[in-house]
Parts: C-alpha cells; sequence; structure tokens
C-alpha cells in the first residue's frame, strides 16, 4: 500500500467552538480514512455541522488542528484546503449548463477550459449524468441536481469530500434512490468521505463508520452496525430508535433487543396498545420487566388476544448507564 493510502483523508484533533455562550464543538477528535465514509449523526443543534464548517474552513475553531491528507489546514481559506464541499443547499449557477457547473471549480484553480470540461465530463460520468451535460439546472430534477452538485464535489479530486445533509431536501424515493448509488459511488471514488445527517438510516446505509455526537461532543464512535447494535448509554440507543429501555436501579437501563423478546413463552402479559403496521402490529404489553414494544407479523397478530406470552432472555439483554437526562 502506497504512503498516500496509508494516510488518513481527514484528522481533526480536539476542535472547540463556541458562538457566544453556546459550545457548539468541545474538543472534538475524528479521523476519516483514505476511502472510508464516516456518518457525523446526531440531533439538530448538537454541532455536527460546525464540525464540518469549521474542518472546511468557513469557520475557524477557537481551538484544535486540522489535517486534510496528512497536510494541516487549520489556518487556511476553504479554497487552499482540497475539500470537495456539498451542502443541503446545493446551489448550482442557473445561467451555465451542468457540465460547466461541474468545470467550474477546476476552471477556477488554472486549469484550461478543454481540461477542466473533460474532468467534469469524468465527474458526470462517475453520477451518471453525462448525458445531460448540456442541460441547464432548471431543466434537472432535485435528484439530478444533486447529482451534479456531487459532481461538482467529485471534479475538485479532492481527497475529502464533507456532505452536509446532502439528502435532505429530497423526497422519500429520490433520498432511498440515492442513498444506495451514493454507497456505490463513495466505493468507486476512494476519497474519505464525512456526512452529516440527524437521519439514522441514512448513516447505516452510507456510512462504514458513525460518530454520535450529542451537545457538542462525540459520545460514540465505531463501525456503524457495531454501534446501532451495541449502543453504550441508554441515550444514544433512544437516539438510535430503541424502543425497549427500561430504567433500573442505580442510574442504569436495560437495553431489550426485540430478538431478546421470545413469543409464545414465559408469562401472560397484557396489551396494552396496538397500531396496524405494514408487515403486521406493533403491540405494546406490560411485562413484569417493564413496559415493552414488539412487531407482531400478520399471523401473530391474528394470534395475539387481550394477551401476549412472552419471555425476555436475559443473556441477549444488556446493562448501560442511563444518562438520558
Ligand atoms: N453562526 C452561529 N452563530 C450563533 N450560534 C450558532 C452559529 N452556528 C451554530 N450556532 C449554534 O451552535 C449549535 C450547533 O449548531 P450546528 O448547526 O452545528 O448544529 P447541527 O447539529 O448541525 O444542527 P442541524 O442538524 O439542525 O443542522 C446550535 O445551538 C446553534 O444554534
Amino acid at each position: 500500500m502506497s504512503d498516500a493510502a496509508l494516510t488518513p483523508a481527514l484528522q481533526a484533533r480536539s476542535l472547540s467552538k463556541s458562538f457566544g455562550t453556546v459550545q457548539a464543538a468541545r474538543d472534538v477528535s475524528l479521523t476519516v480514512e483514505a476511502g472510508e465514509t464516516l456518518a457525523l449523526l446526531g440531533p439538530s443543534g448538537c454541532g455536527k455541522s460546525t464540525v464540518l464548517r469549521c474542518v472546511a474552513g468557513l469557520e475557524q475553531p477557537d481551538a484544535g488542528q486540522v489535517f486534510v491528507g496528512g497536510r494541516e489546514v487549520t489556518t487556511l481559506p476553504p479554497e487552499q484546503r482540497h475539500v470537495g464541499l456539498v451542502f443541503q443547499d446545493y446551489a448550482l449557477f442557473p445561467h451555465l449548463s451542468v457540465l460547466d457547473n461541474v468545470a467550474y471549480g477546476p476552471r477556477r484553480r488554472g486549469e484550461t477550459k478543454l481540461a477542466a470540461q473533460a474532468r467534469a465530463y469524468e465527474a458526470l460520468e462517475l453520477v451518471a449524468l453525462a448525458e445531460l451535460a448540456g442541460r441547464f439546472p432548471a431543466q434537472l430534477s432535485g435528484g439530478q441536481q444533486q447529482r451534479v452538485a456531487l459532481a461538482r464535489a467529485l471534479a475538485t479530486r479532492s481527497p475529502l469530500l464533507l456532505l452536509d445533509e446532502p439528502l435532505s431536501n429530497l423526497d422519500e424515493k429520490l433520498r432511498a434512490e440515492l442513498r444506495s448509488e451514493l454507497r456505490a459511488l463513495f466505493g468507486r471514488v476512494g476519497a474519505g468521505v464525512l456526512i452529516v445527517t440527524h437521519d439514522q438510516r441514512e448513516a447505516l446505509a452510507l456510512a462504514d463508520r458513525v460518530a454520535v455526537m450529542r451537545a457538542g461532543q462525540i459520545v460514540q464512535v465505531g463501525a456503524a452496525r457495531e454501534v446501532f447494535r451495541e449502543p453504550k448509554t441508554a441515550w444514544v440507543a433512544e437516539f438510535l430508535g430503541w424502543q425497549n429501555i427500561l430504567p433500573q436501579a442505580g442510574g442504569t437501563a436495560l437495553l431489550v433487543p426485540e430478538e431478546a423478546l421470545v413469543l409464545g413463552a414465559g408469562d401472560p402479559c397484557p396489551v396494552v396498545s396496538r397500531q396496524v403496521t405494514e408487515t403486521g402490529e406493533t403491540v405494546q404489553v406490560q411485562h413484569s420487566a417493564g413496559p415493552l414494544t414488539l412487531h407482531l407479523s400478520a399471523r401473530e397478530a391474528r394470534a395475539a388476544g387481550d394477551t401476549v406470552s412472552l419471555k425476555v432472555v436475559p443473556s441477549l439483554t444488556r446493562r448501560v448507564p442511563d444518562d438520558r437526562r
């Protein structure tokens, strides 16, 4: 492996940033390896965009350092950092063709018109839009415009791509389509990708690793599946969509995954509420361990009456600190 492949695409070291009395980022450190996608995931206002903006050079951190491809860029302006940016409002130039929108960056950095356009074509091919190169932004769908914005970032050939909620302006169908396209695209491009999102599904679908942020700090980082399967605290579990988090004595909580629930065994538990879903029903039952939510198939739902026999397999549950307040 070459040195370039070993050098991380991004290293952020102990970044802190305050706005007045709001500490938007507190001692945030993260690494994005070359070819890796890391999702920065957290609720609205937790500081995700602030971290991204400090990395991009759109915000100057109060403390900490930023290295892109091994080069320190902490005090450099955005255009000298060699990063590709894609933001929520991916504002394309309306008066330029798709090709010229994508060629704009390379052109500004001094490439000849021909070289810049060749590079733009290459980037448009990566996002499967080369045949629309002659159109103007107003003649494209929202999803196509978003792909042009991506192509524009790809045309920079930066070792690091920064994406802030890149799919948030699209409808659900397009989001689902682009999600799977993006993952394949990131794989082909080989750049490191830092993607900011508050959408758990997006993080799981797109990222190799996930860093969960809360109130300016990273509270858990790891392989995406591992973080979703093994949240370290009750707050992280709740944020990631876990439904069965039972408060316990001593400031802890019991995490009960669905696979720890065995239907048809154990005590009969009263059904407290039930809701029809696409695949069956979601029911809440009162178990001796506490209230539990479970998803029943249509057949199981038909068999369930006012009570459901339910056993919790203790070895599949986990006790974690309850830090939700
Ligand atoms: N330029 C600014 N001036 C003042 N406060 C700011 C500024 N930018 C961000 N903040 C504050 O810093 C905190 C973190 O904001 P940030 O935009 O980084 O959060 P976020 O996690 O990206 O949120 P969202 O998902 O809603 O975009 C918030 O309390 C926000 O109000």
